[in-house]
């Protein structure tokens, strides 16, 4: 049986994470459209999960979301000034240091006063449970402890908004929970929380609301019961009996 996280979303409806909005984004490269134009505002308590098939412009989404990309045409905007954000990835990008030190140097260059930055990353460490790899070289813990150590490094910043581009696509079971357990605490803290997966079953334990695109294009913005028991368009139909689509 399905169940929908609405402990999630009633436990965060008093702290307001800052609204994300897309207003006519489009993205092309060489001329190319890649995504939109797409129109939407992230307002609601979420977790919001960006679903659709390979190809459907969901890392697109998240990246210009972040900054990473600017759109072609069209602004992304947020209710307030930019708020702090982070961005987890399917492969964690770590620098070659020690687990620490990957968390004192984000905590350094985020201007972190000097004698806080240890403590605080420890305090870290011991929260995703890698005060054992603490000296470790961040490359090479497990693909499981690299991506906490991602997380870790994420949680010292504090971030408003957290952005995760299919965060456990590369996990066993025993990793996924871990991770799905530390986007539910952020979610609990009040960030914002926009995720990509390619997981249904993730996505129903997760999802405040879903973003769905096929063919760079958003075809759906739906509260996660809606979207799971009720899709409107043809492509999540389809796309939830599991049929192949572009
Ligand atoms: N920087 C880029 N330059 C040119 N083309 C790109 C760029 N980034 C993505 N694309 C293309 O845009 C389309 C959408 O890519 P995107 O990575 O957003 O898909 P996705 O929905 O995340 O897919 P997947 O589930 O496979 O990760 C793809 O055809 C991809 O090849």
């Amino acid at each position: 049986m399905t169940s929908f996280n609405t402990s999630l979303t009633a436990a965060t409806t008093l702290l307001a994470p800052p609204a994300l909005g897309f207003d006519d984004v489009t993205f092309s490269h060489q001329g190319k459209p890649l995504l939109g134009p797409c129109s939407f505002t992230l307002a609601g308590a979420g977790p919001t999960l960006v679903m659709g098939a390979n190809g459907a412009g969901k890392s697109l989404l998240l990246r210009l979301a972040h900054g990473l990309l600017s759109p072609t045409q069209g602004q992304v905007t947020w209710d307030g000034p930019a708020p702090r954000q982070a961005m987890v990835f399917q492969k964690p990008v770590l620098l070659r240091r020690s687990a620490l030190a990957n968390l004192t140097h984000a905590l350094a260059v985020n201007h972190t006063p000097r004698k806080a930055c240890k403590p605080l990353a420890f305090e870290a460490l011991a929260r995703f449970g890698l005060t054992a790899c603490a000296d470790t070289p961040a490359r090479v813990l497990s693909g499981g402890e690299q991506q906490r150590l991602a997380l870790a490094r994420a949680w010292v910043l504090e971030p408003e908004v957290l952005f995760l581009d299919e965060p456990t696509a590369a996990l066993d079971p025993a990793a996924i929970k871990a991770v799905e357990a530390a986007v539910r605490e952020f979610h609990q803290r009040g960030t914002r929380i926009v995720m990509t997966t390619h997981d249904l079953h993730q996505a129903k334990r997760l999802a405040g609301d879903v973003l769905f695109l096929a063919g760079g294009k958003v075809r759906e913005h739906t509260p996660a019961e809606v979207f799971f028991t009720a899709p409107a368009s043809k492509e999540a139909q389809a796309f939830l009996a599991g049929e192949l689509i572009e």
